[in-house]
Parts: structure tokens; sequence; C-alpha cells
């Protein structure tokens, strides 16, 4: 096998992406046969990025997020880091936009509200992303949004993260203070990028675009974009709150949560603990886990709640996800 560390666990299956210094392989975990995506990185071409694959591995393995792309195992070589994630059949949000010109209003709003909770989710937990893009948002096979961090961008919030310190997040959606270089990047930049999302969910193009990145960079400090006739009165208000070239003026995730425009049709605001527990003790996964490895189920979940992130975690979590899917919890293989 390719990465003989991977032998007996997992099948790897067509490579589905590739950006910055990982890999992205379609796997099946071989004692579930459920899909996963393995995201492989090199150490020798991470470089100096070593450290921050350590810092989002921490940050990864305390989120839990029905919207946030689930870690399931981590595996590490002397030349490589191996990420066993949640597979998105569903493929990047950007080419859902693409496929359909661009999405209503009523689209729009059930996508946003998604990746709002997962943002606000994120926020709460001390982390801002910093690289939101379609590229980033990833569907499920019933087209739920999944947020996830390719580009290692996402940072403990308050840091000194400055666009100088990690040329990190693509222009096109990146706030005018990310452009600046400027320092203490708060909360603000990703709710900037929320705005250009929207911009792209609603009307199919970005509002700032420019092959000549320094053109890229004026129009993003200038703030000024097209506002297509389609754009209801209410939804050009909300895109310009999000789109405040002055961090301070711009509107707040908390504000966003309740926003008239994020409401419309929905009876709740956007509740950011849409967190899918995945640490939870189910008796039933735990057993059928239990007789396959020839341990009492006491033994069993005793070694399961350390949450190591290793092959029983993984396997644990793809057993509950069924589950919660309503298909038949299964264990394959000898004994
Ligand atoms: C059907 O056709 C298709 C076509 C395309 C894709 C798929 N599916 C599919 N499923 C799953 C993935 C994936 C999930 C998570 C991570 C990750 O890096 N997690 C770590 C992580 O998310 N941290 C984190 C999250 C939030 C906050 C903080 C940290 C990496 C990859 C994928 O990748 C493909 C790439 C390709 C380049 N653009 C980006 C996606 N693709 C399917």
């Amino acid at each position: 096998a390719r990465y003989p560390v991977l032998r007996g666990l997992y099948e790897l299956d067509k490579t589905i992406g590739c950006g910055g210094f990982a890999k992205v392989k379609l796997a099946t975990h071989i004692l579930t046969g459920e899909k996963v995506a393995i995201k492989i990185m090199e150490k020798r071409s991470l470089g100096e990025n070593l450290h921050r694959v350590r810092v989002e591995l921490e940050a990864l393995q305390t989120l839990s997020h029905r919207h946030i792309s689930q870690l399931y195992q981590v595996l590490e070589t002397e030349s490589h880091f191996f990420l066993v994630v949640e597979y998105c059949s569903g493929g990047e949000l950007f080419d859902h936009i693409v496929d359909k010109n661009r999405l209503n209003e009523k689209e729009s709003r059930a996508a946003f509200r998604q990746i709002l909770s997962a943002v606000a989710y994120l926020h709460s937990k001390g982390f801002v992303h910093r690289d939101l893009k379609p590229e980033n948002v990833l569907l499920d096979k019933d087209l739920n949004m999944k947020l996830i961090d390719f580009g290692l961008c996402a940072k403990p919030s308050g840091g000194l993260t400055g666009f100088l310190y990690t040329s990190c997040g693509s222009p096109t959606y990146a706030a005018p203070e990310l452009v600046l270089g400027k320092k203490y990047l708060g909360h603000e930049v990703d709710v900037w990028s929320m705005g250009v999302l929207l911009y792209a969910l609603l009307c199919g193009f970005l509002p700032f675009d420019d092959d000549k990145i320094d053109t890229l960079y004026k129009k993003i400090l200038d703030g000024k974009y097209e506002e297509p006739s389609w754009l209801t009165m209410e939804s050009r208000r909300l895109i310009r709150s999000m789109l405040q070239i002055d961090p301070k003026k711009r509107i707040g995730v908390e504000e966003l949560l309740s926003h008239p425009w994020v409401m419309r049709g929905f009876r709740e605001p956007v509740s950011l603990n849409n967190s899918c527990n995945m640490k939870e003790h189910d008796s039933h996964c735990v057993n059928l886990l239990a007789r396959h490895k020839n341990v009492t189920t006491e033994e069993m979940w005793e070694l399961l709640s350390k949450w190591k992130y290793d092959y029983n975690t993984a396997t644990y979590f793809l057993m509950l996800s069924r589950k919660r899917r309503g298909l038949p919890v299964r264990i394959f293989g000898p004994g």
C-alpha cells in the first residue's frame, strides 16, 4: 500500500482534491464500510506550518457541530499527517452555486443560517476561521452545509494574526483589515467573508473580483460593488452591513443570529449550539464494538471515552453517525 499506516484500516480510493500542502483522498473505513475523506499532509512540505497543523488538530478535537466537518481519526508517521474526516458527498458549495447559476433568497437563507451557526459556534469556542469561502463550505448528500478549514487558517482569536504573519485566506474574500495586514484580527473578518459568501449565493458572482491582485485589493479597500436588480432591499441592506470597510461599523455575529432577513420564514433565531454531541455514550454501539473486540462493554467505554481519535474513535463515530441517519449499525470483519 502507498501508506502502510492505513493498511487494514482504510481502503484508499480516488483523489478528490488538492490544495496548498494537502491532498484529499476518498477512502472507505473498513470496519463499518463508511466513506471518509483523508487529508494527507507531507511533513516535509509543511515547513513552518507543521506547528499550525498541531494547532488545527487541537482545535478540531474540541469541535463538534452539525455544520462543521467532523474529525474521526488522526494518524502521524515520521513523514506524514493523516486527518480522517467526514466525507461530504455533495462537493463544494462553489460548484453548487455555479451549477445553479445563483440561489434564490429562500435557498440562500437556508445555506446562510447553517454557515452562520457553524461560525458562531467556532467563535464561541474562541476560534476565528479567517478563510471562509465557497471552496471551504462543502455539502453532504442532503445538501447540508459543512464548514471546513482546508488551508489551516483557523486560529485562536486575539493572537497576532495579521496577514503578514500568515499568508492566510484568499484575498477575494479577505476583509480590508486583513488585506492591510492589520494586527489583532478579530471575529469581524469572518463577518466580512460571510458577507462575500452571501453575495455569491444570491448573485452567482463575487462582489470584488479582478485578475490583478493590486486592483482586487483596491476594490476591497474601496468597498464598492454591484447590486444586481434582483436583490431585494432587505438583502442589499444586510450585505451592506456585513461588507462595511470599517470593522467597527460591521454588523456583529450576535446581531446576525436574529437579523430580520435571517429570521424570515423561521420562528427561531439561528442557534449556535446546533452541536451534535458525538461523545455521548450509546450502549448499542459500545456493545457492538465491545463484542467485536472481545472485551466487556465497561472496558470498551473506558477505552473509547479517552477520545484518542484513534481507529476506535473513528469506528464509534461512524457507527453513531450511521445510527443517527437511521441506518443499521454494523461491523464487518472476522469475529
Ligand atoms: C463528490 O465530489 C466531491 C468533490 C469535492 C469534495 C468532496 N468531498 C469532500 N469531503 C470532505 C473533504 C474535506 C473535509 C475536511 C477537511 C479538513 O481539512 N478538515 C479540517 C477542518 O475542517 N478543520 C477545521 C474546520 C473548521 C474550523 C477549524 C478547523 C478536508 C477535506 C473534501 O475536501 C476536498 C477539498 C478540495 C479543495 N477544496 C476544499 C475541499 N472533500 C466530494
